[in-house]
């Protein structure tokens, strides 16, 4: 499979031809470059425009957005990425988190020949930059790793159509796989059970309730089919059954709500504020929807959800940290790319 074709035989001036490899992209949703407030403006009208994202019919939504959201969002979302970013590194915590997941699992892989490399839906390093890179190290074989355990079409689908975009415009484009979800898949359950057991044992405190909180998604996306509503269903369910936890040791709930319309119910703030007014003093909250700490775990959830959960009532909180770059988390990555790519080496 490996074996170069004879040598002599392309017209001058050919690029060499390189292939026979296998390439593993890991990709999530993107940060933007700076905390200021262009580079975040920047960020979220890519992200923004995306009609997956954001479904209103065009132009009523070019209106809104250019109108009113890129006015005033930018400000305030960059003083939130202020208070999380990387400053030793410059850059956004979900980047530097997926660097160094792409170059884990590069160093367990690198004995099977694999390539692997990190690239992001919405700003930089962008998915097609890194297909074309890929190409070029010679993999005509690339497994397209959206790192979302729950599909949606604003999440999975997206990162796909961002790969298929730059495909089509390849005269030879590599043979693609995408990363189906795994959100019951028991080595992801079993990173989330093994993490999350850590975690509580290393609190100073027992919580009374665990919440497992997932990013939101329109309430209309549910009705019109999308499965992730379900799909974050079954992994609480999953985890709690792991556990051998009752109902309500573990609950779900969604956050990261935008916009006025209805959202996934029911909504993290309200949960956390009845929670501490009903009594609760010990609180600790999971989100297994995240691949890696990002804005949303770390300043919604770790920062202000404690903040709501104290002022209502509540004493102890704490966030759990996402799987990252943990070894639960990349013993996981390995086993669900190795299961894909096997019929490739
Ligand atoms: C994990 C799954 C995610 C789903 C589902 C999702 C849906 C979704 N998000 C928005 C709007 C925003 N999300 C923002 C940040 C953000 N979202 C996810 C993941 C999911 N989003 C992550 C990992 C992040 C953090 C990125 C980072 O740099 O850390 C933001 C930007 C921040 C802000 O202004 O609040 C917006 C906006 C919509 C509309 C949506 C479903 C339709
Ligand atoms: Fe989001
Ligand atoms: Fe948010």
């Amino acid at each position: 499979m490996n074996e170069p074709a004879s040598p002599g035989h392309l017209p001058a001036g050919h690029p060499p031809v390189r292939f026979g490899r296998v390439g593993v992209l890991l990709a999530n949703l993107g940060s933007p470059s700076g905390t200021d407030f262009w580079s975040v403006r920047r960020y979220l009208k890519q992200f923004l425009w995306d009609h997956r994202v954001i479904e209103v019919a065009r132009p009523l939504w070019w209106l809104i957005l250019n109108g009113v959201i890129l006015t005033i969002r930018p400000s305030k979302t960059a003083h939130a990425y202020k208070l999380v970013w990387n400053t030793e590194r410059d850059e956004a915590p979900l980047i530097t988190i997926t660097r160094s997941q792409s170059e884990k699992l590069a160093e367990r892989l690198a004995g099977d020949g694999i390539v692997v490399d990190w690239a992001m839906r919405y700003g930089e390093p962008a998915i097609g930059e890194r297909i074309e890179a890929m190409k070029a190290q010679g993999c005509d074989r690339i497994l397209i790793a959206p790192l979302y355990p729950q599909y949606a079409a604003a999440t999975t689908a997206t990162a796909n159509d961002a790969a298929f975009d730059t495909l089509k415009a390849m005269r030879w484009p590599p043979a693609v796989r995408t990363l189906p979800p795994y959100h019951d898949d028991p080595a992801y359950i079993d990173a989330l059970a093994e993490t999350l057991t850590t975690s509580l044992a290393g609190l100073d405190f027992e919580p009374e309730t665990v919440l497992a909180s997932f990013h939101g998604l329109p309430r209309e996306y549910l009705d019109k089919g999308d499965p992730y509503h379900c799909h974050c269903h079954k992994t609480t369910r999953l985890l709690r059954e792991k556990l051998g936890w009752p109902e309500d040791r573990l609950r779900i709930c969604f956050q990261s709500r935008f916009g006025r319309a209805e959202w996934l119910q029911p909504y993290f703030e309200e949960t956390v504020t009845d929670l501490a007014k009903g009594g609760m003093k010990r609180l600790a909250v999971i989100m297994p929807g995240f691949s890696a700490d990002c804005l949303e775990t770390l300043e919604e959830i770790a920062m202000r959800g404690g903040e709501t959960f104290r002022e209502n009532g509540g004493e102890h909180y704490a966030a759990i940290p996402c799987l990252n770059d943990s070894e639960p988390g990349m013993r996981m990555l390995e086993h669900l790319v190795r299961r894909e790519v096997a019929g490739w080496l």
